[in-house]
């Protein structure tokens, strides 16, 4: 497990800014190696805004969008064109702006596709897609302020399970039924970011730096084998403890 890295920015605007820019750099860098990068999205507020940040940059160009693999680290299980889905605000701030290969974008499976009403075989599909890489480069992940990552959530069937890919129902946060990965399979990335703003993030943002257990806040059992990078801007930093704040 890699040691955690705190980079603070000032708003939610520089830390989206800063973390497009991040993006952009990693997956340059990963292609200029011969690389194709996996990378997971996020769903939640800054993780779209740095998707819009990207489309917006002069610097997007630097990466083949067509050689990038594209996941999500969790997904509603709702109709496809509905305005819950993190692949359609993926879509709408990033994917529809550049070159991608669409063979290349998984989306996980919406409530009327190919798996019809049943969140568990569409789990099991997208464990069968993660079975086929050879690991993720970089999974981003938003928090809410309860902790959870991805739709894993504290105290869940989810934050035990060891299998990658489930189902996930009786969020406390809408939509209920989602899928996930789990924190085994996200612990498999060599790049974890944790990318989170808001004062209302602040004290699980402390309790998972300060080392809470997975269970109560998963957040804390989100780290990349390589890297973990807690990205933040300062209102969510405000109560790291001591030593991870400096
Ligand atoms: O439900 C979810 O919430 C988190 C965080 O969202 P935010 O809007 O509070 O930043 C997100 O990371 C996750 O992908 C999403 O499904």
């Amino acid at each position: 497990m890699s040691d955690t890295e705190i980079r603070l920015h000032a708003d939610e605007t520089e830390l989206a800014a800063a973390t497009a820019a991040r993006l952009i750099t990693t997956l340059a860098d990963l292609q200029a190696d011969g690389r194709v990068p996996v990378v997971a999205l996020t769903g939640g507020g800054v993780g779209t805004e740095m998707l819009r940040q990207v489309a917006q940059s002069a610097a997007r160009g630097t990466v083949d969008w067509r050689r990038v693999e594209i996941f999500w680290g969790d997904e509603r299980f709702v109709p496809g064109d509905s305005d819950d889905r993190n692949a359609k605000g993926a879509y709408e701030a990033l994917l529809d702006r550049v070159d991608v290969d669409p063979t290349r974008v998984h989306e996980m499976a919406p409530s009327d596709g190919d798996f019809g009403d049943d969140p568990d075989a569409a789990a099991a599909a997208y464990a069968e897609i993660v079975a086929g890489i050879d690991a993720f480069d970089i999974v981003m992940l938003g928090m809410g302020g309860e902790g959870h990552v991805a739709s894993v959530f504290p105290d869940s069937p989810a934050v035990h399970d060891t299998r990658s890919v489930v189902a996930v129902r009786d969020c406390p946060k809408p939509p209920p039924t989602r899928i996930s990965l789990t924190l085994p399979t996200i612990r498999t990335a060599d790049q974890v970011w944790m990318i989170v703003s808001g004062a209302a993030k602040a004290e699980a943002v402390g309790r998972a730096v300060g080392g809470a257990s997975e269970v109560d806040v998963p957040a804390a059992g989100a780290t990349g084998r390589v890297r973990t990078l807690w990205l933040l801007d300062r209102a969510a930093a405000a109560e790291l403890p001591g030593e991870a704040a400096s």
